[in-house]
Order: structure tokens, then C-alpha cells, then sequence
């Protein structure tokens, strides 16, 4: 498997005792995601309430190599067993972004949800970006869709 570096720093407030993020299995996409709160927080971690979501702290900056980005994604375990899932899935890390990597939970299930520090709640997976290069015009070329969308396909 082809490894391309990715620098990580800890945040001035991180637990710098957590295992740092690796790949549980020689071809896993993703490798975990831990909560690392700040010390006032260590003792009582983080509840998540029905219908709410929060900001968890990973206490970890990336340096990603330009051309590529880190994707967050939720955990399938997690979501199937608890609802918890990400927002704005998948989190969008630029390579050029040095501040400390937070991770968005939402509770899409039925009891409250409690994040303990150092528990694993979402992955995240590198992958290339590839960047448009804008051209603006009068005119689009046709095609046999058109402006068909939204379901013109129908369902069957
Ligand atoms: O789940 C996320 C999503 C983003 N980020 C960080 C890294 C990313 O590079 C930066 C900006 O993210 P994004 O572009 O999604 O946010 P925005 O709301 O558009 O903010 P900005 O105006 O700062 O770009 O925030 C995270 O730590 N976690």
C-alpha cells in the first residue's frame, strides 16, 4: 500500500499520552479519530443529547501534502448502534489548514450519547483534489440529459 506522509503536530492542549491515529487493518481507508479533550474536560468527557451535535476536539494538526486533502467520515458502528454521525460528512480538511482538527457529532438516535476521552469516533481518510479550472461561458454543449435531474429518471 502506498503510504503518502502526513505531518501531525498535538494542539498545546492535548493529551499527548493517546494512541495517535493508525490503520486497524493493512488495507483499512481509514484510520480513527480519538476524542482528546482539554484536561477540564478529561474526567466527564462530552454528551451528545438526542437531535444535538458538538464539537469534539482531536487534539491533532495535520500537515496534508498539497494535492491532497483529509476527508472525515463517521464510523458505521457508531451510527448504526448510537445514530452518531457527521453533519457535514465528510469534513472537508484542507491541506493548507494548520488548526487544531475537530470532528462535528450529531446524535440522530433516541438516547443521549456520551463521548469518553480517548474513545475512537470517526475516521479519517486521505484522498487526492483535483482543482477546476473555472471558464465562464454563454452557452453549455447539449446532451441527451439536459436539465433533466432530481429524480427525471424516475424510480423503477
Ligand atoms: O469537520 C471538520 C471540517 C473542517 N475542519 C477544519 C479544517 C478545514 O480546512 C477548515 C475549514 O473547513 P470548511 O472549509 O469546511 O469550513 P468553512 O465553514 O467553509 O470555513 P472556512 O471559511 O474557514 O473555510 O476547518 C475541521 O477541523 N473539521
Amino acid at each position: 500500500m502506498t503510504r503518502i506522509p502526513v505531518t501531525l503536530a498535538w494542539t498545546d492542549e492535548a493529551d499527548r499520552t493517546l494512541p495517535l491515529p493508525s490503520y486497524e487493518t493493512p488495507q483499512a481507508a481509514g484510520a480513527d479519530l480519538r476524542a482528546n479533550f482539554a484536561p477540564g474536560l478529561r474526567e466527564s468527557g462530552m454528551t451528545v443529547y438526542p437531535g444535538a451535535r458538538g464539537l469534539v476536539p482531536t487534539g491533532l494538526r495535520l500537515a496534508i501534502p498539497e494535492g491532497y486533502e483529509v476527508q472525515i467520515r463517521p464510523r458505521s458502528g457508531l451510527a448504526l448502534k448510537h445514530g452518531i454521525t457527521l453533519p457535514n460528512a465528510p469534513g472537508t480538511i484542507d491541506a493548507d489548514y494548520r488548526g487544531p482538527l475537530g470532528v462535528i457529532l450529531m446524535n440522530m438516535g433516541e438516547q443521549p450519547f456520551v463521548i469518553s476521552h480517548g474513545d475512537r469516533i470517526a475516521q479519517m481518510i486521505l484522498a487526492p483534489v483535483l482543482q477546476a479550472g473555472f471558464v465562464l461561458a454563454e452557452t453549455l454543449d447539449d446532451t441527451a440529459r439536459g436539465a433533466g435531474g432530481f429524480g427525471s429518471t424516475g424510480t423503477g
